[in-house]
């Protein structure tokens, strides 16, 4: 005869108390008899994934988490559509809206929250809601069918998934907040503008310092009133200002409640048999809106209820990850510095990225990531483990790379404990993972996450999902093609191939024709594209200069206080007295701030207001270092036979040369070359893309070279004798890399990627080489400097005149 079960009811049938019901089926399956009342009408979903049903990334079928035959197998007596009213905690019941009673000996509450309201006159009109469930997703899609303008009151999370959502429904969309910079909560001021600048990019309209006062409208939303007097008229009002604890059921049955109801490190309450979990519990103080902490919180509940022995639970660091696709952005830990603590900040204003580390104690205690965020799974682990990072602050500051996590030296992976989480929106640990790759035999990202859901939810885990595959199945590992940016599923190659094959001639072309996901792309596809147009149709492709980053648009890099460098090429580093006088008279005249020395051998003038840059580059007249885009940067010589009684050859002519044929160019990366005249190589021509080094009677040609954060020392590409075969090798070599990289890889990746052989193989042949270096000299035919340009045209001068804000990004 099998024991009498006690009889445990779940009031909330979502995230965080299905959670728990889950841990504890495996813990003690036969317990409990289970009943789940729920107000929703539906099984339990994954109420994160409804920002990516909104953005078309997901079904609503694809988001359910337990299908009802999920509660059949397991014997739940599941209520959908009831809501539980009342609690009788003497005679242990609850009753339901729709007069059911049911008795409990355990009682979990797991109401979550509801989404806080502004109590607006005119609130209550038909057009305005929250984005909290399937009902508010569902009115969304169908009034994009219908109208026009959405307004989101709110730039946080919830805010900006929404509005990019119904961006992607078609809408116009403005996003109303009451402060100077959006995401406040999770993001400083320079991550905050970064991510404002790119979400206009994709069309998202910004309402900042903006108050509201009243919605307008008959019967249905017509505008929204500000304080300042000002209307935004919209068809739709979406509030999306924080949420509150849902409480109302607790505080009704004495039970004690503070802002959410108030549990001790085992999710008791002050009534015995009384359990909260979720959004609706306060732990030390704290309700948590984020799953992670949430299944944290579950999972000691189920041991409780299990009688399995727990320490408790003790609180969570949280982190976040922003889930609008073509952005990245990550925030954990403690991200503003507070007395004690100091940031490290790293800002790559070509790239987009920002990243901030702050430290207390030599331990990393937050981090904020914008545009990169490959390191922000790794980065909050070590948060969470308050690892001291002494020594290592550079090296996580600049990028941890992605092997490290698995590899032998790095380690870090295969020292977490089995059960450390390293999914937190799914609760999925590394011994989940290690036995869905070992038993499992799982091979790729995308079956872990269909057996374990690892990854299924904010994307911020894969790093590390990745990093156990390598660690677990190393050679096994599927890698799957993935697309250039979340606006496509489409790779670099297959774009080139398709643009080629179908002459796409545009951006907006090929966004249009490709099935883009995002109408307008993103931060990562339009660069790309601009880049890879221009490469295949250097005739007819006109640059979009929209599609560049603002040192590409201004050919001047922006400076930490929004003035600009300028730095003029010096020709292999090679200057005059006149040339000297001059830049000096330019310098005195503008009254620049600092003048210095670059690693490449050029002087950069710092700290020059936008509006003079034209006056400056009319009076230098020389031409356009391109110090700022990804193109022929330098050509460092030594002084070579010339004056070096080493010297073998004349370093400082084949630079000359070199820098004069390739000045310019476009390429996927910046390249840098250097000319050595012997092989002492004082110009470290052995770390650039392209460097030359000169042996008795001829050139050793080196290729794939890089100084950077990961120094890369160059390949030996190939021997000849004379100068013009420098030319003709190095013609062929940047042609070939043009054609061939991704955008964004400098030649060392790609070298690493693609192999030396499979290059030395393509330029093996003579009229191969001479083939590609008739199209680089086409291509280098039709540019033109732009700053020269930009002095004789007074369209493109009224630019820099006009515009005389700085610009942060
Ligand atoms: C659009 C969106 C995107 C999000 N994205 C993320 C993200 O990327 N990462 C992240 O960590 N978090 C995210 N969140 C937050 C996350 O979804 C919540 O933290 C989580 O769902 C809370 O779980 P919960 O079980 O406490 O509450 P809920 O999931 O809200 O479940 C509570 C359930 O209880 C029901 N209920 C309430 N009162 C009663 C009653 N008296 N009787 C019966 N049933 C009742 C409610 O109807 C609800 O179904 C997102 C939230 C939203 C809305
Ligand atoms: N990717 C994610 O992790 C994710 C996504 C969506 C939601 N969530 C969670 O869901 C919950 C709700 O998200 P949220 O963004 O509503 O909450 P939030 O509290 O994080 O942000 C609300 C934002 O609204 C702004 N605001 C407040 N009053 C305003 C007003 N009167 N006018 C204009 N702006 C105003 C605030 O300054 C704040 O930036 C949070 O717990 C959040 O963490 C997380
Ligand atoms: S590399 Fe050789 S030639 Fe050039 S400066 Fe050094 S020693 Fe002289
Ligand atoms: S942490 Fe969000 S999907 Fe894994």
């Amino acid at each position: 005869m099998s024991a009498i079960r006690k009889k445990l009811i779940l009031v909330g049938n979502g995230m965080a108390g299905v959670r728990a019901i889950e841990h504890l089926l495996k813990l003690a399956p036969e317990a409990y008899e289970i009943t789940i009342f729920g107000s929703e009408p539906h099984p339990n979903y994954n109420r994160i994934m409804l920002s990516s049903v909104l953005a078309g990334g997901a079904s609503m079928d694809e988001i359910i988490i337990n299908d009802l035959e999920w509660y059949r197998s397991f014997n739940i007596t599941l209520y959908t559509g009831h809501t539980v009213t009342s609690i009788d905690t003497v005679e242990r019941k609850v009753y339901t809206d729709k007069g059911i009673e049911a008795r409990y000996d355990e009682l979990i509450l797991a109401t979550g929250s509801n989404p806080f309201m502004l109590p607006l006159p005119g609130a209550e009109k038909e057009g305005v809601i929250a984005f909290r469930d399937i009902k508010d997703t569902r009115i969304m899609q169908e009034t994009s069918q219908k109208y026009k303008k959405a307004l989101v009151i709110g730039g946080g999370l919830l805010g900006l998934e929404a509005a990019r959502g119904l961006l992607h429904l078609g809408m116009e969309v403005s996003v109303v907040h009451i402060h100077d910079y959006i995401m406040e909560r999770q993001l400083d001021e320079a991550a905050s503008v970064m991510l404002r600048k790119e979400l206009e990019e994709q069309g998202m309209k910004f309402l900042l310092k903006k108050q509201s006062e009243a919605i307008l409208g008959k019967k249905r939303v017509k505008g929204l009133l500000f304080t300042d007097g000002e209307v935004a008229e919209t068809d739709l009002i979406v509030m999306a200002v924080g949420i509150k604890p849902n409480i109302e059921l607790a505080r009704k049955s004495s039970i004690k409640i503070n802002r959410g109801i108030i549990v001790n490190d085992y999710l008791e309450t002050n009534i015995p048999g009384i359990y909260a979990v979720g959004e609706c519990a306060e732990h030390r103080g704290i309700a948590y809106g984020l799953v992670a902490p949430l299944y944290e919180q579950g999972a000691v509940l189920a041991k409780r209820l299990a009688g399995v022995p727990t320490e408790g639970y003790t609180g969570s660091i949280t982190s976040t990850k922003l889930k609008v696709s073509g952005v990245d952005v990550f925030s954990a830990g403690q991200f503003t510095e507070q007395p004690g603590s100091r940031a490290l900040r790293y800002q790559d204003e070509i790239d987009g990225v920002y990243k901030k580390l702050v430290i207390q104690d030599d331990k990393l205690i937050g981090a904020v990531l914008f545009g990169d965020t490959n390191d922000g799974a790794q980065l909050f682990s070590m948060i969470k483990k308050s690892e001291n990072i002494k020594g290592k602050e550079k090296e996580l500051l600049l990028g941890i790379s992605g092997d490290a996590l698995a590899s032998p030296k790095g380690n870090r992976l295969e020292g977490m404990a089995d059960d450390e989480i390293i999914c937190g929106c799914n609760g999925v640990s590394k011994g989940a993972i290690a036995e869905a790759i070992q038993s499992g035999g799982c091979t790729s990202v995308g079956q872990i996450k269909a057996c374990t859901k690892a990854s299924a939810s904010c994307g911020g885990c894969k790093p590390l999902v990745e990093g156990l595959l390598q660690l677990y199945a190393g050679d096994h590992v599927v890698t799957v093609k993935e697309g250039i940016c979340g606006c496509t599923t489409l790779g670099r190659d297959e774009i080139v191939a398709e643009i080629k094959r179908m002459e796409l001639k545009t951006v907006k072309e090929v966004i249009n024709v490709l099935d883009w996901s995002n109408e307008e792309g993103c931060a990562k596809c339009r660069p790309s594209l601009n880049y890879y147009l221009g490469m295949l149709w250097p005739e007819e492709y006109v640059d979009e200069k929209e599609s560049r980053y603002t040192n590409e648009r201004y050919h001047a890099n922006i400076q930490k206080d929004g003035t600009y460098s300028v730095v003029p090429r010096i020709y292999g580093g090679v200057t005059s007295p006149a040339e000297l006088i001059k830049i000096a008279e330019v310098a005195a005249k503008f009254e620049v701030p600092l003048v210095k020395f670059t690693g490449g051998q050029r002087l950069d003038l710092l700290g020059v207001k936008k509006e003079d840059l034209p006056k400056m580059w009319e009076e230098l007249d020389m031409a356009s270092g391109h110090a700022y885009g990804k193109t022929l940067r330098t050509v460092k010589t030594c002084v070579g036979s010339t004056y070096c009684r080493f010297g073998t050859q004349d370093a400082l002519g084949m630079g000359i040369r070199l820098e004069k044929a390739f000045e310019r160019l476009n390429t996927p990366g910046k390249v840098k070359l250097a000319v050595s005249g012997c092989p002492r190589n004082c110009a470290e021509a052995t770390i650039k893309d392209f460097g030359v080094v000169a042996i008795d009677g001829g050139w050793e040609l080196h290729i794939g070279g890089n100084g950077g954060v990961h120094v890369r020392a160059t390949d030996l590409l190939c021997v000849v004798k004379t100068d013009d075969e420098v030319l003709e090798w190095a013609s062929a070599f940047l042609q070939y890399y043009r054609e061939n990289a991704g955008w964004n890889e400098r030649t060392a990746q790609w070298v690493e990627r693609v192999g030396l052989d499979s290059i030395k193989q393509a330029l093996e042949l003579k009229e191969e080489r001479l083939a590609l270096q008739e199209r680089i000299q086409k291509t280098l035919s039709l540019t033109t400097d732009p700053w020269k340009q930009i002095v004789n045209e007074p369209e493109l001068r009224k630019n820099f005149e006009e515009l005389s804000q700085p610009e942060t990004v």
